[in-house]
């Protein structure tokens, strides 16, 4: 694609910008000055409007329906029209905001009407999350992590034949920006016999991808692998915030329960699976060598096109930063080429029991560490089970998160000849636990 010049946008904003140029449109749910929320789309420094464009008669036919349906309160219904929806909408908003729009100089003068600034909206969670499942498939990470737990066994003999996951908790997801409370809970002191009851001393957080569902299926009914993609409305990051001593003492036999379960954070903007087509990475997910997956989760096409290649980051914003006026400072620049199992394998794992997926359910792809220690994506790993600490720039140091730490995530999509993307943020800042831990 000669896309650089085809791409231009008449709103200037978007040109270059390092998150929202034309070839991207994510979709969002707003409002400004208290409004209703609806749904958005981002565009440079602004949120398109698909309700005041709908009103205005900016789009016909299916492009009018798919926009009708993506400025409600939540983006539910949009994810269950799948992907010719999305691909109408898409086309919609290119022929608008393209910088040879037929219509531009009317939408020019529809301006404020039309795009508000980004900075005064407030975002909101995208869709209602009916169900939330982490998996699992970092597997440096689940290395990493698998030492620290069980120094012994690090990697189960599972791992390279299930996309491990554990349900989550839809309940408290929440949307960038929100706080997160440090949890209270059951921990197991050093060399103690019986466990205390108090806050969490080893507060973390986990970089991941969020997967966004869109049809689902019938319960009952598997989604064949080749079908999978199908199902994908778009993608996000997650913060699977983790509380690791209330983890560690819980987690056996079933997994983790009130470690994970407090908070959870996402990115506002949906990154639809068509903006994201031009970014993979030739390497195959598997590496050669090792266990061929059973055939319900094997699909050629789907190991052709190659891991999603997205880079991801981390970085940390003190208090006493604050103060110093310092800048956050990364702390992992990881990639999703990290993932051991793709996307399409965890849609098949998930439905081949005949559970249903539906739309607006919420997959994390688990911690996407990469294999060296500026890669990490938790504290955990960084800092060796709080064995070595993080030095930050303002002479403190850290293992696990203190309060009043923020921690934000951030992912960029780069490729030679195509427009650079990004996510937006995830941002969380850790506020101190409620009383009950005196009790
Ligand atoms: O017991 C373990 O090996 C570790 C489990 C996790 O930390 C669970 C989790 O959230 C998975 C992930 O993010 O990769
Ligand atoms: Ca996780
Ligand atoms: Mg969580």
């Amino acid at each position: 694609m000669s896309a650089q010049t085809e791409l231009r946008s008449w709103v200037e904003s978007a040109n270059g910008h390092p998150d929202f140029p034309l070839a991207n449109l994510p979709l969002g749910v707003f409002s400004l000055d208290g409004d209703a929320p609806r749904g958005g789309v981002a565009i440079g420094d602004y949120i398109f409007d698909l309700a005041a464009a709908c009103d205005a008669g900016l789009f016909a036919d299916a492009a009018l329906e798919a926009a009708r349906s993506a400025a409600a309160s939540s983006l539910n219904a949009f994810f269950a029209r799948g992907a010719s929806a999305r691909l109408a909408l898409r086309t919609g908003l290119y022929e608008l905001l393209g910088e040879h729009s037929a219509q531009r100089t009317r939408l020019q003068a529809m301006g404020e009407m039309l795009l508000k600034p980004m900075n005064q909206c407030q975002l909101h969670l995208p869709a209602r999350v009916g169900d939330y499942t982490d998996f699992y498939v970092g597997i440096h990470h689940a290395n990493n992590v698998g030492k620290l737990f069980r120094p012994d066994n690090p990697l189960l003999p599972n791992y390279k034949y299930v996309p491990i996951g554990y349900h989550g908790r839809a309940s408290t997801i929440d949307v960038s920006g929100a706080p997160v409370r440090r949890p209270n809970g059951q921990t197991l002191p050093a060399g103690a016999s019986e466990p205390v009851f108090g806050a969490s001393k080893r507060l973390d957080y986990e970089l991941e991808l969020g997967i966004w569902i869109g049809p689902g299926n019938a319960r009952g009914e598997a989604i064949p692998i080749g079908e999978a993609a199908a199902h994908v409305a778009g993608f996000c990051l997650l913060n699977d915030w983790s509380a690791r001593d209330l983890q560690a003492w819980e987690y056996q036999p079933l997994g983790p329960f009130l470690s994970k379960s407090f908070a959870t954070s996402v990115s506002p903007w949906v990154v639809l699976p068509e903006a994201l087509a031009p970014f993979r990475c030739a390497q195959p997910p598997r590496p050669a060598g090792d266990p061929q997956p059973l055939p319900y989760l094997f699909d050629e096409r789907d190991q052709q096109l190659g891991a999603l290649d997205i880079e991801l980051e981390v970085l940390l914003l003190t208090e006493a930063m604050r103060a110093q006026g310092l800048p956050a400072q990364r702390i992992a620049l990881s990639s999703t080429q990290n993932m051991y199992w793709t996307v399409a394998q965890m849609v098949a794992h998930h439905s081949v029991n005949g559970c249903s997926l539906q739309p607006g359910d919420l997959f994390g792809s688990g911690t996407l560490s990469g294999p060296s220690a500026d890669s990490c994506g938790s504290l955990l790993e960084v800092t060796e089970g709080g064995k070595r600490a993080l030095e930050l720039p303002s002479g403190e140091t850290r293992t696990f998160l203190e309060d009043g730490d923020e921690i934000i995530l951030k992912a960029r999509c780069r490729r030679e000849g195509y427009p650079s993307i990004g996510f937006g943020e995830c941002r969380g800042r850790v506020l101190p636990a409620s009383a009950a831990a005196a009790r």
